[in-house]
């Protein structure tokens, strides 16, 4: 396995063993066959009186800043299936400083994207670990972001739906130069206050601060490539080479648009409608009452 990983980052273009490995710990990760259900409505998921029905291969799209990892992670948590944002990998591949982590630096830090074998390589490595620990399905934030890795992913799975979260560029710039994470238990919260307006028949969007716990106060921290320059250099290689990932998957009838109204508040309710998951939901608060 080490040396099929090595192969990895030496080979370019990417090697058909990367696929293969993607394929063998995305496969066990996935549902198994038998119990995959059938095609629902874009959004819906199988009634949740048969659990074993459930399938759950969800891809969040989205500008950096958006917001893909808050409700990627809620919908996790909801739907007991393993959020996993390559850009967390990278980042913990980045504090681990292991071979990778200077090369990895420099990209980050540049807000470019780090090479299609390197994240391959980290998700395969995280879906085997996944693997081990008996997870299955999976909500996908920040892969794929180029359309080579939807093309890979289209080769190893199927992806049942592909949730796009949109905002205006302009709070998407406020939302970034606001996050903060705490360094201990890894949460983000957020110190901006938005307040943006409505114009050209465009709605306006409030956002209210999310504040830290006490105790996560003196551990909060700022992503390195989360300053102006580098947030508008994510935002244009997001357009250049993320955005074309919509019409992929519009094409393939699975990507549901979502506009987030304003914050938390307003957009979860809102998205668990749009997924008709917001039953399910309710379901869940009065049982766990
Ligand atoms: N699928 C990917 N392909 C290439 N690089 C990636 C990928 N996912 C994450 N990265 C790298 O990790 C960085 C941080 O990712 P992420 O936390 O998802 O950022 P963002 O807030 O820009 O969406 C990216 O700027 C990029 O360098």
């Amino acid at each position: 396995m080490a040396a099929m990983k090595r192969l990895f980052l030496k080979a370019s273009p990417l090697p058909s063993s990367a696929i293969n490995c993607l394929k063998r710990c995305i496969s066990t990760a996935a549902v198994s066959e038998t119990t995959k259900s059938p095609s629902y409505p874009l959004g819906s998921l199988p009634p949740r009186s048969d659990p074993k029905l459930r399938n759950v291969q969800w891809v969040f799209l989205g500008c950096p800043g958006v917001g893909k990892g808050t409700y990627a992670s809620r919908l996790s948590s909801l739907l007991a299936v393993p959020h996993i944002a390559t850009g967390d990998l990278v980042r913990e591949e980045l504090s681990s400083n292991g071979p990778l982590s200077h090369q990895l630096a420099e990209i980050v830090n540049q807000g470019k994207l780090v090479s299609d074998e390197i994240i391959i390589n980290l998700l395969s490595k995280r879906l085997e670990a996944g693997e081990a620990k008996g997870e299955s399905g999976f909500i996908l934030d920040g892969f794929p972001r180029t359309i080579r890795q939807a093309e890979i992913l289209d080769e190893v799975t199927d992806i049942d739906l592909v949730v796009n979260l949109k905002l205006p560029e302009s709070v998407l710039i406020e939302k970034c130069l606001g996050r903060r994470i705490c360094s201990e238990c890894g949460k983000n919260f957020n110190v901006a206050s938005i307040n943006v307006k409505g114009e050209n028949g465009n709605p306006g969007i409030s956002m209210a601060p999310l504040p830290s716990p006490p105790q996560c106060v003196s551990k909060l921290i700022t992503r390195s490539d989360d300053t102006e320059a580098v947030v508008k250099e994510r935002l244009r290689i997001y357009n250049e080479k993320s955005q074309p990932l919509e019409d992929f998957y519009r094409n393939q009838a699975k990507l549901l648009e979502f506009d987030l109204p304003g914050g938390i508040p307003e957009s979860w309710p809102k998205l668990l409608e749009a997924l008709n998951l917001l039953d399910y939901h309710e379901e869940k608060q009065s049982a766990a009452a």
